[in-house]
């Protein structure tokens, strides 16, 4: 493993990372990163994901975006049968801003499918929710048709963020960069994306604190816009959010579960 943190990285994202070096490797062995770039550069201008938010953020209303996943570490499986065009659809029906689609097949068992699958399915931009570490990854996630990317600071160094924003700028993507501390905010500040994800689940324990955002959420300015990652699950969790000023939310698990996910979001939301 190359990255950062080495004794402070959670245990779940070392296993991750690791694993993603093993697939970047795998994936070069039947598309070049050179095929990728072409394929990349034949996608039609993306959706703005940042503009997304920035606008509904700037009315004062919440700018939610909604996950797509089907399992996670921490949960096990969250929606059995999963149709994620259905999703996507009850999604832009309910006032999501935008969508989030887990890629990863080996932990959240999701797929590259599913993003294009989501998408085709409204008119909403799309973040791949993934583990980037490599630059392969951002030109993979252009020519899946993804909007954004997210850059998890807890596995990236200082070094790696700047290069793989700067690589997915200049093709066209928006950036979310994810943080759980101090440190890592300090790092996630030195990138140009407005978009600073507050990640509430500690990866260690997987235990969940709103107490995450507010700590952190002092020290972001009012050109960047927070987004309060994780455990976001009633209208409640949302009132004390919008109360302190932040109307960025990036919500999985309580729509998962839910039958109607969009009618969820609208519920607690709207
Ligand atoms: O959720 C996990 O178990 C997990 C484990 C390792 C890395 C990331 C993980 N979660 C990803 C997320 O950040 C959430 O999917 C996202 O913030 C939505 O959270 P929630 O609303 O609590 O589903």
């Amino acid at each position: 493993m190359t990255d950062r943190h080495l004794d402070k990285t959670p245990t779940i994202l070392r296993k991750i990372v690791d694993r993603k070096w093993e697939e970047i490797d795998e994936r070069k062995r039947k598309i070049s990163i050179g095929d990728l770039k072409a394929m990349a550069g034949d996608q039609p201008p993306a959706r703005g994901f940042a503009d997304a938010l920035r606008h509904r953020v700037e009315q004062r209303t919440p700018a939610v975006i909604a996950e797509i996943k089907k399992a996670s570490p921490s949960k096990g499986i969250l929606r059995d049968p999963f149709v994620p065009e259905a999703i996507a659809e009850s999604y832009e029906k309910g006032g999501a801003a935008c969508l989030s689609v887990l890629t990863d097949k080996d932990f959240f068992q999701g797929h590259e499918d599913f993003l294009r699958a989501a998408r085709n399915a409204c008119s909403l931009p799309v973040i791949r929710k993934d583990f980037m570490v490599a630059p392969y990854q951002v030109y993979e996630s252009r020519a899946i048709g993804a909007d954004c990317i997210l850059l998890i600071a807890a596995c990236l160094t200082r070094d790696q963020m700047q290069e793989l924003e700067g690589i997915a700028h200049e093709i066209g993507l928006d950036v979310l960069v994810e943080v759980h501390d101090g440190e890592e905010l300090d790092d996630a500040l030195t990138l140009s994306t407005p978009l600073v994800g507050i990640n509430n689940r500690n990866l260690h324990t997987f235990d969940v604190s709103l107490d995450t955002t507010f700590d952190l959420h002092e020290r972001i300015s009012s050109e960047r816009l927070t987004i309060t990652e994780s455990g976001i699950m009633t209208r409640a969790d949302v009132e004390t959010m919008t109360d302190c000023g932040i109307y960025g939310f990036l919500v999985g698990e309580s729509f998962m579960r839910s039958e109607d996910p969009g009618m969820k979001l609208r519920e607690m939301f709207f």
